[in-house]
């Protein structure tokens, strides 16, 4: 079954504990970490996420947009993160980082923006348990989807299959009801959605349905039959 995980960017920020229980059923709440360096933008840090942990049962997906991810990345999760994605472009010495994160119990997860081909990290990936390709430049909510990710989300798939890994393939950006679909088929199974959740009525709703969507996608995809 696909997951969904709700993009917090996208919530009433003077809200977050009430905006955490609107997407439980959710299966991630996906935490937007930006430093105004890596992007130009600036939303929260580690204070924050552990308060969030504690406001909500649903696990956190913490996506880290700042530079020195090595240094940082470990007190995420021990500021109560289940899953801690790192840039790649970010990150000195990413395999040390992802084995850093799991050996403290958490998902290591690596993220490349839309410039970074995944070929050169192909190694990598036994690493991780997801690999995240971003399909906006990250920084901001609300861009649109950008078409031109959907081959590298083909070909990490492909990867994925030769390999025989269990890795999650997650998008991020512009996910939304017309753009799933594609993404689905392209051979993503984690979507994260802010607008498209929280830019709605009912946030627990629009989970649900983007993820029957999803799932109607990929019915009968060999890869699409974990979590
Ligand atoms: O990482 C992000 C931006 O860098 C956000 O998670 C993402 O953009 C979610 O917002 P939307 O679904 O509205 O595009």
């Amino acid at each position: 079954m696909a997951q969904i995980n709700p993009s917090i960017l996208s919530a009433d920020f003077a809200r977050l504990a009430e905006e955490a229980k609107a997407v439980e059923g959710a299966d991630w709440l996906h935490v937007d970490v930006m430093d105004n360096h890596f992007v130009p933008n600036l939303t929260l840090g580690v204070p924050v996420v552990e308060a969030l942990s504690k406001a909500t049962d649903t696990p956190l997906d913490c996506h880290l947009m700042i530079e020195d991810a090595d240094r940082w990345a470990p007190q995420y999760v021990e500021a109560g993160a289940g899953s801690v994605t790192f840039h790649v472009e970010a990150a000195a010495a990413p395999v040390r980082l992802a084995r850093e994160i799991r050996a403290q119990g958490a998902r290591a997860s690596m993220a490349l923006k839309p410039a970074t081909p995944i070929e050169p990290y192909e190694d990598l990936l036994p690493e991780l348990d997801m690999l995240l390709i971003m399909t906006v430049e990250p920084g901001f909510g609300g861009q649109a989807f950008l078409d031109i990710m959907l081959p590298k989300i083909r070909r990490t798939r492909e990867l994925i299959s030769k390999h025989g890994l269990e890795l999650w393939l997650q998008v991020d950006g512009g996910v939304s009801a017309s753009t799933i679909e594609r993404c689905a088929e392209a051979g993503a199974d984690v979507f994260v959605a802010g607008s498209a959740v929280y830019g709605t009525q009912d946030p627990a709703d629009a989970v649900r349905a983007l993820r029957a969507r999803a799932d109607a996608a990929t019915a009968g995809a060999t890869w699409a039959c974990g979590h």
